[in-house]
């Protein structure tokens, strides 16, 4: 199969789909890789290194675009990017759909396969394209809230931990799914007075087995997340409903009542938010102030860390492309109910559930149009 990689193009976005590491498992295996010039230099991979890995450089998206069969990314397609698909081409990439209309109307138009890494599911019902980013963001979520509490970022001036004499601050965090275990890990490091709060009872046991003594755990309701919210010095918004638009758990009033210069970080931010008053930011201007309290909701945390987010998502993400390379993507995703899954557009259709349901578009069953042999109208 012919592959395309092109550089990111996102604010601030400096991961790239494949690392040399991964090319060379491609190349290997007998596929073609084509990578944009400079596509690596975000993560400090340079052009060389892909070469040596058996890649060819190409110099624009344009041209990467044009030739591949499958082009493997990192963040959603901008509209300049999607506009270079074409009809059957697979994408393989995050997408999130359920909160974007604009990208959804445009991947329906361009008629290509389009695979979703965080919606591609494990048999323990988890997330394995999704779970090394949340890792990332997790633990980034809470230095990002430390320095939203920090008096010239326009917080009330509070060091997460206290010290000898000093009560340490309250972190909330709300979900205590990959990304809240990885904040409670950090908050609980530094010192702060941590609680998660989740609606699966299963998951806080887990929570409470793996963090002991040194946290709190909560059951997600409207009266627990109202007093604990208004509390709290800093909320991490973790939660996620597969595929769909986040729930809005904490409302404009709360936070309005919130103490002046407590800071909310809405990792959630992807899939929407987890916040009322929650809207996209990028690391260029991360953060900006609702009713005095500081908000930072960057959709795309793991790319200011960037070599170690490429890293650690290529670790998942490669077995997952080389099958694509090695069988096609339909004999890929029929043999495998999991990765099945990912299948979010194809064909014009839309085949997540969640993502049909959030944006009212007709649903179309994944096995229905993969069974369905695609003709150009
Ligand atoms: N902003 C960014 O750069 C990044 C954002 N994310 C996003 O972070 C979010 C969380 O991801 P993961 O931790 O991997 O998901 P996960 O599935 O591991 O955990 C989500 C948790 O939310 C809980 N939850 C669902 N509804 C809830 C409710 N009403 N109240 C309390 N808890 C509730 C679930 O029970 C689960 O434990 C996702 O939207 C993901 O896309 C992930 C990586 C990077
Ligand atoms: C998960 C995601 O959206 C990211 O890593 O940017
Ligand atoms: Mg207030």
């Amino acid at each position: 199969m012919i592959i395309g990689v092109p550089k990111e193009i996102k604010v601030h976005e400096y991961r790239v789909g494949m690392t040399p590491a991964s090319v060379k498992e491609l190349t290997s295996a007998g596929h073609t890789v084509y990578i944009e010039q400079s596509a690596g230099e975000g993560i400090a991979c340079s052009d060389q290194e892909y070469i040596d890995a058996g890649a060819s450089i190409l110099k624009t998206a344009e041209e990467v675009f044009a030739i591949a069969e499958m082009i493997v990314k990192v963040k959603e397609p901008l509209a300049v990017e999607r506009a270079l698909l074409r009809p059957d081409q697979l994408l393989f990439t995050y997408l999130h759909l359920a909160p974007d209309m604009a990208q959804t109307e445009d991947l329906i138009k361009s008629k290509a396969v389009c695979i979703a890494y965080e919606t591609v599911t494990n048999a323990n019902g988890g997330l394995p394209l999704l779970a090394p980013m949340s890792e990332v963001a997790g633990r980034m979520s809470i230095q990002a809230g430390a320095a939203c509490l920090e008096k010239s970022n326009g917080g009330v001036g509070l060091l997460l931990g206290g010290v000898a004499g000093v009560a340490p601050a309250k972190v909330v965090i709300i979900g205590g799914g990959v990304v809240g275990c990885n904040a409670a890990q950090m908050a609980i490091g530094l010192g702060a007075d941590t609680t998660i709060v989740d609606n699966n009872i299963d998951t806080l046991r887990k929570v409470n087995a793996q963090f002991g003594s040194s946290i709190k755990t909560a059951y997600s309701n409207k009266y627990n997340l109202a007093s604990l919210v208004l509390d709290a010095d800093l909320v991490i918004g973790g939660v996620l409903i597969p595929g769909a638009a986040a729930p809005k758990l904490v409302s404009a009033e709360m936070i309005k009542n919130m103490r002046p210069g407590s800071a909310v970080v809405d990792v959630a931010i992807d899939q929407g938010g987890c916040f009322a008053t929650s809207k996209a930011t990028a690391h260029d201007q991360p953060t900006y102030i609702v009713d005095d309290v500081v908000h930072y909701c960057v959709a795309n945390m793991p790319g200011a860390v960037a070599r170690t987010s490429a890293f650690a998502l290529n670790n998942a993400t490669l077995p997952y492309i080389l099958r694509l390379a090695n069988l096609g993507y339909k004999e890929a995703l029929l043999a495998d109910a999991h990765f099945k899954n990912g299948l979010n557009v194809i064909h014009g259709k839309v085949t997540n559930a969640s993502v049909s349901e959030s944006l009212n578009i007709p649903f179309v069953c994944p096995d229905e149009a993969l069974a369905t042999p695609y003709t150009a109208a």
